[in-house]
């Protein structure tokens, strides 16, 4: 099932949003089927906030974060959707253009060409990852490619009117030099100093000796914070961490999150923050949404979704992290598995509904996304939304796959 954007658009309402989100839709159209893997998401990125998503593994996560920057590889295709994003450049330079959808100083990134949203990438979006050496060259030393991401930056600045010229962005480190520029050598004097120097600012010992090393040289840890200096290198608007400290120990954990907070304080720039460990979440974040199955179930400010959580999904998640105020924390991870994501096999009704334990009747229907009590961000795709969960509807489980498969066999 998709709901299909019209050509009505919803551009956001505030001058304080970065970046708005509207009925996103990422699909894979692979051998064994149509992967439905982000299904008509919307969420907005105010300035100078982070933005927590959380889910089980296989909610559409990272795919939701890749569909923002152009970065969803085939078979996969964004099929529908708005990303509105506030660049008054870039407004400027389309607002007489028919073909790309302008409201005051936000521009629909997905009305652009491809060429000049990957432009974006570096001077306005940065990503990290999980694993920092897949940012890396390791031929190169870690100075040269951060050096390589500042050049990036200057030469998109000295052309700001001509977004339509950023076309060349970075590949996040990936073998640009290559292709961009014929031969080494290029990286000016000013931008060495200037990785330095973001070496220094992302906590990195002896920064101007570690920038002559290879990536291989540098510990978890330490690569983790070089790739930050290189996220950081375009003076990015938006910086998508992407499980940034899951493949860390604890202590290094707390710091690396620690530098984000600060980063972004100082900078004021905005994060999306991707985890599946509330706990994160909690010590980070403003606010929060919640993916399921391709979707956003719940979202809200962080008093939001921990006091006051709606959706059964939310509520199992909380139950699986150890609580701080119990004596003995529980451990209890949500029984059953995620969906496949098949197109076909996602029929028309809650996802949650068959791991649900209030599930009921009233499930078999898509819930609407619907506001909840709290702050005025607070919503959720649940039937629970505006009603009690009445145990005499209650259907046991099994129910909802035995729909299906009925409905399936169906003339
Ligand atoms: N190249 C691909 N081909 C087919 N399906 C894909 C591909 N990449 C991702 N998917 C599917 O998209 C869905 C969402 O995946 P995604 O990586 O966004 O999940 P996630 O929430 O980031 O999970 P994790 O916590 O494990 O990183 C999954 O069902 C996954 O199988
Ligand atoms: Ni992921």
């Amino acid at each position: 099932m998709s709901r299909e954007t019209g050509v009505q658009r919803h551009p956001p309402t505030s001058a304080d949003t970065l970046l708005s989100v509207q009925d996103l839709s990422t699909r894979f159209f692979t051998e064994e089927g149509q992967v439905n893997a982000v299904e008509s998401v919307s969420f907005g990125v105010q300035d100078n906030e982070i933005l927590g998503i959380v889910g089980e593994s296989g909610s559409g996560k990272s795919v939701t974060a890749l569909s923002l920057i152009d970065l969803v590889e085939s078979p996969g295709r964004v099929t529908s959707g708005e990303v509105w994003y506030h660049d008054a450049d870039l407004a400027e330079e389309y607002r007489d253009d028919d073909s790309v959808a302008v409201d005051r100083n936000h521009v629909d990134l997905r009305t652009v060409s491809e060429r000049v949203r990957r432009g974006l990438r570096g001077p306005s979006f940065s990503m990290i990852f999980q694993d920092p050496m897949s940012s890396f060259n390791p031929s190169l030393t870690v100075g040269e490619q951060i050096a390589e991401a500042v050049e990036v930056q200057r030469r998109a600045t000295a052309n700001p009117r001509s977004t339509r010229a950023r076309t060349q962005g970075y590949g996040f480190g990936r073998f640009f030099v290559d292709t961009l520029i014929p031969g080494r050598g290029y990286v000016t004097t000013p931008s060495k100093e200037r990785a330095v120097e973001l070496l220094e600012q992302v906590g990195i010992p002896d920064p101007a000796e570690r920038a002559e090393e290879y990536p291989n040289q540098f510990s978890g840890g330490m690569l983790q914070r070089a790739m930050i200096a290189q996220a950081l290198a375009g003076e990015p608007d938006l910086l998508i961490a992407d499980e940034p400290t899951t493949a860390l120990d604890v202590t290094i954990q707390a710091q690396i999150l620690n530098l984000l907070r600060e980063i972004q304080a100082e900078r004021g720039m905005s994060i999306i923050l991707i985890t599946h460990d509330l706990g994160v979440i909690a010590r980070m974040c403003d606010r929060v949404c919640v993916m399921y199955a391709g979707e956003i179930v719940e979202r809200g400010t962080i008093d939001d979704i921990f006091e006051n959580p709606v959706h059964p999904y939310t509520q199992g998640l909380l139950g699986s992290i150890p609580d701080l105020q119990d004596p003995e924390p529980r451990l209890q991870p949500i029984e059953g598995n995620v969906p496949s994501l098949f197109d076909e096999e996602m029929g028309d009704r809650c996802y949650f509904a068959d791991r649900c334990p209030k599930a009921m009747d009233a499930c078999l229907e898509t819930p609407p996304e619907q506001d909840a009590e709290g702050s005025s961000d607070h919503a959720a795709k649940c039937v629970l939304t505006d009603r009690e969960y009445t145990p005499a509807e209650a259907v046991p489980r099994g129910y909802f796959e035995d729909a299906e498969t009925a409905g399936g066999t169906d003339e």
